[in-house]
């Protein structure tokens, strides 16, 4: 099936590929004679966030690469919270990665997928770069209780309408808002418990020539674990102009336009300001 509306216009071609625990995963890649760009969204998101924010038509000279992570789209569902591990999602993005075969891809994730992108960097070599949008390195406190609280706001019969309205009175795009309501609220709940798996931890760099790069709001008022990134990993950060980095979801195709400069300019380094 070639779905030219999910790639911005180019002929998609559907993959599947099964993770190290047999959860089959499900994705398009789009042709590009480019890098291999690999994208990962975020927890309430899937594949079609790429097509939706814009930011695909951005990169046309990449060679695309989008799943739907587990529980996602049209990957395998898992219901429990152990299988949404954020082992788990390494072992997804890394069968993808085997699946193709090639020997170097850069990765791009939003928010959560930002920092699996990271993860992945860490554990593996063929990661050339690493752009995380709007999510950073570092160890973060996952408060239980709250997390608790919201998978189930997330799972109940009005989770999509919980999602819709906490992101809507935060200022998201509409292609974030109806990304939410396109994932099964079981899937929601699990992957929130899930977070508890190791999803606190920060990321370590993989290779000393990887390139990592962290995206967040000029007006971010957590801007200090980015500024660690900067300092811990040699990490370079790039600023949106938004206020959060909620609001910066309306800025994904401005970040795309810097990818596509910095993948033509073959780094992150001098020559791409
Ligand atoms: C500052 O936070 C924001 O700017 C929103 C932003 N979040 C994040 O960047 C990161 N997260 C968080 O900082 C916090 N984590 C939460 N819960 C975990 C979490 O994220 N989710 C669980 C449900 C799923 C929809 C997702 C989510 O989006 N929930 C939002 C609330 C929006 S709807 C209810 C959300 O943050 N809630 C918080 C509560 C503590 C309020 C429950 C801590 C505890 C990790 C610091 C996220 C990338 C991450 C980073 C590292 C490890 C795990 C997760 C967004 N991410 C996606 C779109 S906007």
């Amino acid at each position: 099936m070639r779905d030219s509306d999910e790639t911005g216009g180019g002929p998609a071609v559907p993959f599947e590929f099964f993770s190290r625990d047999g959860t089959p995963l499900r994705g398009f890649s789009r042709p590009g004679p480019g890098e291999a760009l690999v994208l990962v969204h975020g927890v309430a998101m899937d594949r079609r966030i790429w097509a939706e924010s814009g930011f695909l038509d951005t990169v046309p000279d990449a060679r695309v690469i989008a799943l739907d992570l587990r529980g996602r789209g049209e990957s395998g569902r898992v219901g429990t919270a152990e299988g949404h591990a954020v082992d788990r999602y390494v072992e997804d993005v890394r069968a993808v990665l085997d699946g193709f075969g090639l020997a170097r891809y850069s990765l791009f994730g939003t928010y959560f997928g930002g920092r699996i992108a990271l993860r992945v960097a860490g554990v593996d070599a063929r990661v050339a770069r690493a752009f995380s949008f709007c999510a950073h390195a570092e160890r973060v406190e996952i408060p239980d209780e709250a997390v608790e609280e919201e998978a189930v706001a997330v799972e109940g019969p009005g989770g999509h309408t919980y999602l819709r309205e906490h992101f809507t009175g935060r200022g998201a795009p509409p292609w974030m808002i109806d990304a939410c309501s396109r994932v099964d609220p079981a899937e929601l709940g699990a992957a929130t418990r899930g977070l508890r798996y190791g999803s606190e931890q920060q990321t370590e760099r993989g290779r000393p020539d990887q390139e990592l790069v962290l995206i967040t709001a000029e007006g971010d008022p957590d801007m200090a674990p980015f500024h660690a990134g900067e300092r811990r990993l040699g990490a370079r950060l790039w600023l949106l102009p938004a206020p959060t980095r909620v609001r910066a979801a309306a800025h994904l195709a401005d970040a795309g336009h810097r990818v596509a400069k910095t993948l033509a300019a073959g780094g992150t380094g001098p020559g791409v300001v």
